[in-house]
């Protein structure tokens, strides 16, 4: 793949003593590459507390100006959300565009972005962080990437109130006109996933952090299991490569079924306006019948990550779904591998014998309630025994006078609904 030279940066961080401040530095790092830059030079700040108007004190803002005369780097990753008015006090005072932790979230989202409602979700996310942040570059760079500019209007910098003004509601009315677009494809997705349910196939998401190999399992499980039409999921090595909740039917030896979707790749401080952009693509995880939580056991920081995950979790409102907790990649760290305990498994997607490992797993969490019975469905029926073949385990079928006789293990929702053609042996 042809590469495109990266874009030096400096980062800087606040220190405030947190326990999670080289984490969350390193985070950082990984996302500013990840939007095809490289730190130059990376700062950090012991305060206790942002200064208010400058978000660093005085000093530091001077150090950042010399550095930026010195070396030429002209752009300044803040690990932070800012104020607009921070945001504009620091350009001011190093002469670099700023760009914060949302920011640049949200351009790497921008670019990864392929269906149409993954881009109207980013840009309606961009569009209400931008709107408080007129007349910052912020506001200009992402400008250009939602196209909502109308003509570029809100570009211009130190222009009057009135362009504000102006620039205000065309981004309000660009707002409107995304959020109406996407209530019709959320409410498409949403009877999709009524349809699914009520076929009353079980579910499972993968969710974790970004980059730690859900789409590369995902991958691996359609492979086996799997209905040949179905496509790939993009793998790639970077943040945020799935933006787009996939879902895939799989279908095992013995004839179960069940549903698994994809999320979303997590990160710490995930912007608000996209966790609430993303909702109706995370509600894939919030309807499941069980999580797998897939995490990187190579990565030293995977404590922190699986924080993040389960805090982004409870943000969206999923709190009382099963979960099992998969340890990816262990095939690159010294752990013996598969192994179980318990909920937890340690394991690699790219071995056959883990994948074995895992499906028993889902199957155990999955099928827990599953109950075998006898059924006599009248020939007037048939209906049922169609939905009995696509939606439960059929164990054994037979023509007889009155009807189709059919053994069947299937979940307790189901045998409650068909309960009146239920026959004893
Ligand atoms: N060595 C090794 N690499 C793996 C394993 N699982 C995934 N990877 C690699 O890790 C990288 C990320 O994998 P993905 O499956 O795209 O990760 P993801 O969690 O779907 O990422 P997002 O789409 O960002 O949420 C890819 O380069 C994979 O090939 C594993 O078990 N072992």
């Amino acid at each position: 793949m042809e590469e495109t030279p990266r874009t030096p940066v400096i980062t800087i961080g606040l220190n405030a003593g947190q326990a999670t401040f080289n984490y969350s530095m390193t985070e950082l790092r990984n996302l500013v590459e990840a939007n095809n830059m490289t730190v130059a030079e990376e700062i950090q700040q012991s305060l206790t507390k942002p200064n208010p108007g400058t978000y660093f004190g005085t000093g530091k803002v001077e150090e950042l100006a010399q550095i930026v005369a010195d070396d030429g780097v002209d752009i300044i990753i803040v690990n932070d959300e800012l104020t607009p008015s921070q945001i504009r006090n620091l350009e001011n005072g190093t002469k670099a565009r700023i760009i914060d932790r949302t920011g640049l979230i949200l351009e790497i989202f921008a670019n990864r972005a392929q269906s149409r409602e993954a881009k109207l979700q980013v840009q309606l996310a961009m569009l209400q962080y931008q709107l408080p942040r007129l007349h910052t570059s912020a506001s200009q760079r992402l400008d250009q990437q939602t196209g909502s500019g109308g003509g570029g209007g809100f570009t211009n910098r130190g222009s009057g109130e009135s362009q504000t003004e102006m620039s205000r509601r065309t981004i309000q009315r660009s707002i409107n006109h995304v959020n109406h677009e996407l209530k019709e494809i959320t409410q498409a997705a949403a009877t999709q996933r009524q349809q699914r349910e009520r076929n009353e196939l079980p579910s499972v998401a993968l969710v974790g952090y970004t980059n730690a190999g859900k789409s590369t399992l995902m991958n691996a499980l359609v492979r086996e299991f799997g209905k040949s039409e179905d496509k790939q999921v993009f793998v790639k090595d970077m943040l945020f490569a799935t933006l787009d909740t996939s879902v895939r039917q799989l279908v095992f030896p013995d004839q179960k079924k069940m549903l698994l979707s994809d999320t979303v790749g997590f990160v710490s401080q995930l912007p608000t306006q996209l966790v609430k952009a993303f909702r109706s693509t995370l509600a894939e995880a919030a309807s499941a019948d069980l999580l797998v939580q897939v995490v990187d056991y190579a990565d030293p920081n995977r404590e922190a990550m699986m924080a993040t995950t389960e805090k982004t979790l409870e943000e969206i409102g999923v709190t009382d779904v099963p979960m099992i907790t998969v340890f990816n990649k262990a095939d690159l760290t010294e752990a013996s591998y598969p192994s179980r305990v318990g909920d937890q498994l340690i394991l690699s997607a790219k071995d056959s014998d883990s994948i074995a490992m895992l499906v028993k797993a889902m199957k155990e969490k999955v099928f827990h309630n599953y109950v075998t019975a006898n059924f006599l469905v009248p020939f007037s029926d048939g209906e049922i025994v169609s939905y009995l073949n696509e939606n439960a385990n059929v164990l054994d079928t037979n023509y007889e006078a009155e009807g189709t006789a059919l053994k069947v293990e299937l979940q307790q929702a189901d045998f409650d609904r068909f309960k009146k053609f239920v026959v004893t042996e």
